[in-house]
């Protein structure tokens, strides 16, 4: 019945249904989940002689007069005036004109809603929505609430506009009343008070009360949340009954080795993450834990743990990380922590000399190697590992599903700790990281102080200049970022390098290197290597430097035309300062600003926390552009439900999907029948971020 096409309903024929196809409505079952995207209820319908100037607000009337103005030489424009037992309102066109002209008739009742302007003493509403109402019909927001359905042009000069969907959509339930396959058990529906699913179906189309309407939508939102959930539990679940994963028995003389030469206290929240990492390790069970941290927190060393307990019990470690840079940066930090243990650690990447990497792979293979740091180079064919018992993924949304996969196929099961610098909002940690286990560091090392931030125009450069000065005689170094985006990588790359040889008059007797994306790996490791090493004062570069250069000796960060970067990407490049006991700058050089770019530079200004930073964005870029594209599965994939919004709806019904799973792994109990039936049909077959083991 539900996969019946829509021309059986009465008063749809093939036209109409072409239309309909248009928006993805082919069959009945499409038409009933074709929800209204708005309502018009009592609540917010107002009597004409209450409008405040500027409230949003929706009112009920007739026309009394439709006055077309101008024409052919003085600007058209439509007024239209609609009154109820309070007053008039006059609704203004200045676009469409002839359009609107046709669409409203004197005696007409229609349903308008926009924003209140005030003519002289007139209410005014300009380009408002609006709906004809069929009040005989009983069609009134004051006998009830009344759905308003998206339409097109296109729809609605056919006749299918809101009001028209709204018959056809009326037809379908009464024709022949469909039945909704229930797809929760009794048990959840009554532990959690929703509606059964043939009741809010009725009800989000025709809700008899706002109560009923609010359930409805609660219901909806909460299922699909559900299944949502329920799937992270189900893979969670599967990673967890794989009980062949290594366990790790014991921390032993590395360990406490390590431990003892620390040249600083750990973080109470780099313990805990150590303790998280180590409870997992040794349970028996596969890990696939995500460390999630804010720039400088400290994640390498408690990586660093974490392979050092795999060496204590005789397995090896791959550590991957992105970028030849920081994958050679933390090759040197490893070595500067095994050495002295007597671990050890061998470097891989694309530009190594064929003799050395050839010892390289000789060592892994045979297991005298006890860590392996790398970029992809780690997963190509050549490399085998002797035994593999952990893989740190650094970074780890910059590798692919494949390249992750990749890595872990390397043994039978290796534990898995994939590892992040660009913090997301707790809020959607639920929502996208569901199947992992989440260990967040938000504490920085003792002693670091906050990044003094200042937006600085073109103009007060020189006063920028005389201060990054100052602070080079004062021993500590710079980084001025240029920004360099895929569109106009010529141009930016060629401002950068014009700007370089300008810097070199202005500043003269400052040791500067100048480092980009289109050096070879070598040339760029060159100079970060004499810049690490204090060699050169100043480093001039491209966005080449945003994630993980770690050289705490450095002090000052000045970002030019500060506007064209995102939020995320500004905190990750103020992050490169800030990494030791001085007090660090950062200089955000703008020169126009749009509203947008100038909420972003104050929020930087203001706040040093990246998971705040990170709300933020997303409030002003939209969650999906904040997750970007595969992180954003889930999200994306929402239909009713908002994973903001709806973020309570989410926790209740993630804790009912995983209490289900930790009782019902497989599913294979009768009562959640209905609920695997439902998970088969719409999940089976689907990936999620963590979908690599
Ligand atoms: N507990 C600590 N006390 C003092 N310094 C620390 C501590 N832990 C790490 N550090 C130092 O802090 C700096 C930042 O550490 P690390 O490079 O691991 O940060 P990160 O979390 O990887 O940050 P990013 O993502 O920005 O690269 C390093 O110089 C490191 O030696």
């Amino acid at each position: 019945m539900k996969d019946m096409p829509i021309t059986g309903i009465r008063g749809v024929g093939p036209r109409k249904a072409g239309l309909l196809k248009e928006i993805g409505i082919e069959t009945m079952a499409d038409l009933y989940d074709f929800f209204p995207r708005n309502y018009l209820d009592r609540r917010t319908v107002k009597n004409i002689g209450t409008l405040v100037e500027g409230e949003q607000a929706t009112v009920v009337g007739k026309v009394r007069s439709v006055v077309r103005q101008g024409g052919r030489y003085a600007k058209a424009r439509l007024k239209v005036e609609l009154f109820d037992k309070t007053g008039a309102l006059e609704i203004v066109w200045f676009r469409g004109v002839s359009y609107f002209f046709n669409a409203f008739r004197q005696g007409d009742a229609f349903c308008v809603s926009g924003k209140v302007g005030y003519f002289g003493q007139r209410p005014q509403m300009q380009h408002p929505e609006f709906e004809r109402l069929d009040l005989e019909g009983g069609e009134s927001p004051h006998n009830g609430i009344l759905p308003v359905y998206s339409s097109s042009e296109s729809l609605k000069s056919s006749g299918l506009g809101p009001r028209g969907m709204r018959g056809v959509i009326k037809q379908a339930f009464s024709d022949i009343p469909p039945q909704f396959n229930e797809n929760l058990s009794e048990g959840i529906i009554s532990q959690h008070d929703l509606l059964p699913i043939n009741k809010a179906y009725r009800m989000i189309h025709f809700p008899s009360s706002p109560e009923m309407l609010d359930r409805a939508l609660y219901r909806f939102k909460w299922s699909e949340l559900f299944f949502a959930q329920l799937f992270f539990a189900l893979r969670r679940a599967a990673i967890r009954a794989d009980r062949s994963a290594v366990r790790f028995q014991r921390s032993g003389n590395f360990t406490a080795a390590l431990y003892g030469m620390l040249p600083y206290s750990m973080t109470e929240a780099q313990k805990n993450a150590v303790r998280e990492i180590y409870r997992d390790l040794k349970s028996g069970i596969r890990m696939n834990r995500l460390l999630q941290g804010d720039v400088g927190s400290g994640k390498t060393l408690v990586a660093m743990f974490a392979m050092t307990l795999a060496a204590d019990n005789g397995l090896q470690s791959a550590f991957m990380a992105p970028t030849e840079i920081l994958a050679f940066q933390h090759y040197m930090v490893m070595q500067k922590f095994a050495e002295p243990l007597g671990l050890q650690v061998g470097f891989l990447a694309g530009r190594q000399q064929k003799k050395e990497r050839r010892e390289v792979l000789e060592d892994l293979q045979t297991g005298h190697l006890n860590i392996l740091v790398g970029t992809h180079a780690v997963i190509e064919e050549a490399v085998r590992f002797d035994n593999l018992g952990l893989a740190v993924i650094d970074e780890q949304h910059r590798f692919g599903v494949m390249q992750r996969k990749a890595l872990l196929d390397k043994a039978e099961n290796p534990h898995i700790l994939l590892m992040t610098a660009t913090p997301i909002p707790r809020t959607l940690s639920m929502g996208v990281f569901g199947d992992l286990d989440v260990t967040i560091i938000d504490q920085l090392p003792r002693g670091r102080k906050n990044v003094i931030t200042r937006c600085c125009r073109e103009s007060d450069k020189s006063e920028v200049f005389d201060f990054l000065r100052s602070e080079i005689a004062r021993g500590r170094q710079a980084y001025i970022v240029y920004p360099l985006v895929e569109e106009s990588e010529k141009m930016d790359l060629k401002a950068a390098k014009e700007s370089f040889c300008q810097l070199r008059e202005t500043l003269q007797g400052v040791r500067m290197g100048l480092i980009h994306g289109q050096m070879s790996s070598r040339e760029k490791e060159q100079v970060m290597e004499s810049f690490r090493f204090g060699k050169l004062d100043l480093l001039v570069g491209t966005t080449v430097i945003e994630v993980g250069v770690d050289v705490p000796n450095a002090t000052l960060m000045v970002i030019e035309h500060a506007e064209r970067f995102g939020l995320a990407q500004l905190h990750q490049l103020r992050g490169r300062v800030g990494r030791g006991e001085h007090q660090s700058y950062c200089f955000l050089v703008h020169t126009k600003l749009g509203t947008d770019a100038s909420e972003r530079l104050s929020a930087m200004e203001n706040i040093g926390d990246g998971f705040k930073l990170s709300e933020i964005d997303a409030a002003l870029r939209g969650v999906g552009n904040v997750l970007g594209k595969e992180q954003s599965g889930m999200v994306s994939g929402l239909k009713i439900a908002d994973i903001v919004k709806d973020y309570d709806i989410m926790r209740s019904a993630r804790n009912a999907a995983f209490e289900i799973v930790d009782r019902d792994p497989q599913l294979q109990d009768h009562r959640n029948e209905m609920i695997r039936e439902y998970y088969i049909k719409h999940y089976h077959g689907k990936h999620t971020l963590a979908d690599i083991g």
